[in-house]
């Protein structure tokens, strides 16, 4: 269903990172049926390049780039390789990230730092570099964030990622100030359970074999999420209706966290 304007985004270039799969792919695709251009980022060149080759199929213009989020270098090469492609970057999607389920006193130092790492330092260096290059532009852009629903009640056996993302909260209400003067917004997004590959891998199957089941019966709207919903609510932020939003936390969940919220470990 398209719901915006195929060119709403004319003219914007976008990258969405860990744009190769699951959720970021419906955003990056969602945002180029809305006129934009995407350069979508991950680490695997072969999910990524298939991604492209399907957008490209179907219009969108499209480049995809094979970058770890964690290494700041490579973050560069993803500004630099997105303004040699398209002369731009209008839209950033910090999408990239991932956790495991672990109870709290088995985590390992590794565990709890490779999930800070990824989600907390990669996203600020993705964030840090793309808003330099918005700065030089003078264009001011809209910077969303891929957060959880679970940001502010906690959810049992995922402490590291909890941490992480109520980091990237802090650090998406500073930027909103500090960056406010250049026009560059920051919002981020909390979403529920949406059932992805990612998802069914690193959570589902290790919070049990009825995971998904249990947590659809605890939502008071009764579904998971639809992708797509995902995909149009970062158009919204992205556009010029969203023009005077910065620094906000929207939860999109069917109501999930009003209620028993999300639990990857028994307590
Ligand atoms: C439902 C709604 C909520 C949200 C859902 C979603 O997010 S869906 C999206 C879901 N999609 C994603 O999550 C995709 C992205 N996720 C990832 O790439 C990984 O989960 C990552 C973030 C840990 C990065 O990994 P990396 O390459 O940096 O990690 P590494 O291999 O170098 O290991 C470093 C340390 O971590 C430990 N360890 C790692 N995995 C596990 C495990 N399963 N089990 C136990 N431990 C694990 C590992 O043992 C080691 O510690 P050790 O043994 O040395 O003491
Ligand atoms: N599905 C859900 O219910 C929910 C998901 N989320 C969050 O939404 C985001 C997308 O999740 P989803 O689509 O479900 O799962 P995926 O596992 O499909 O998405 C993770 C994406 O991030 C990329 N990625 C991970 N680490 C890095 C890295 N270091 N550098 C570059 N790319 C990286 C992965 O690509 P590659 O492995 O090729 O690098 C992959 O494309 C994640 O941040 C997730 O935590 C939040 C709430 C709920």
């Amino acid at each position: 269903m398209q719901i915006f304007s195929e060119n709403l985004l004319a003219n914007q270039v976008a990258i969405v990172t860990g744009g190769g799969t699951g959720i970021g792919k419906q955003i990056a695709k969602t945002l180029g049926e809305s006129g934009a251009k995407v350069v979508i980022a991950g680490r695997r060149k072969e999910v990524l390049e298939e991604t492209r080759n399907e957008f490209v199929k179907e219009g969108i213009e499209t480049h995809a780039i094979s970058i770890d989020i964690r290494v700041p270098e490579q973050v560069q090469q993803l500004v630099d390789f997105t303004v040699g492609s398209f002369g731009k970057v209008d839209i950033l999607v910090n999408n990239a990230g991932g956790q495991f389920p672990k109870k709290s006193e088995e985590l390992t130092p590794n565990g709890w730092n490779a999930v800070i790492h990824n989600n907390l330092n990669g996203t600020f260096y993705v964030t840090q570099a793309v808003a330099k290059q918005m700065i030089k532009q003078g264009t001011g852009g809209a910077i969303t964030n891929i957060l959880v629903s679970f940001l502010h009640r906690g959810a049992p056996g995922i402490a590291h990622s909890v941490a992480a993302r109520n980091g990237v909260y802090g650090m998406m209400r500073t930027l909103a100030l500090e960056w406010a003067k250049y026009n560059i917004r920051i919002n981020s997004i909390g979403p529920g359970l949406f059932v992805t590959e990612g998802m069914k891998e690193e959570m589902a199957s290790s919070a049990g074999p009825h995971f998904i089941e249990q947590v659809t019966q605890d939502v008071p709207l009764g579904r998971t999420g639809r992708l797509q919903e995902l995909g149009w609510l970062v158009t919204y932020l992205s556009c010029p209706a969203a023009e005077y939003m910065t620094g906000e936390f929207i939860v999109i969940d069917g109501g999930n966290s009003l209620g028993r919220g999300l639990t990857f470990v028994p307590y």
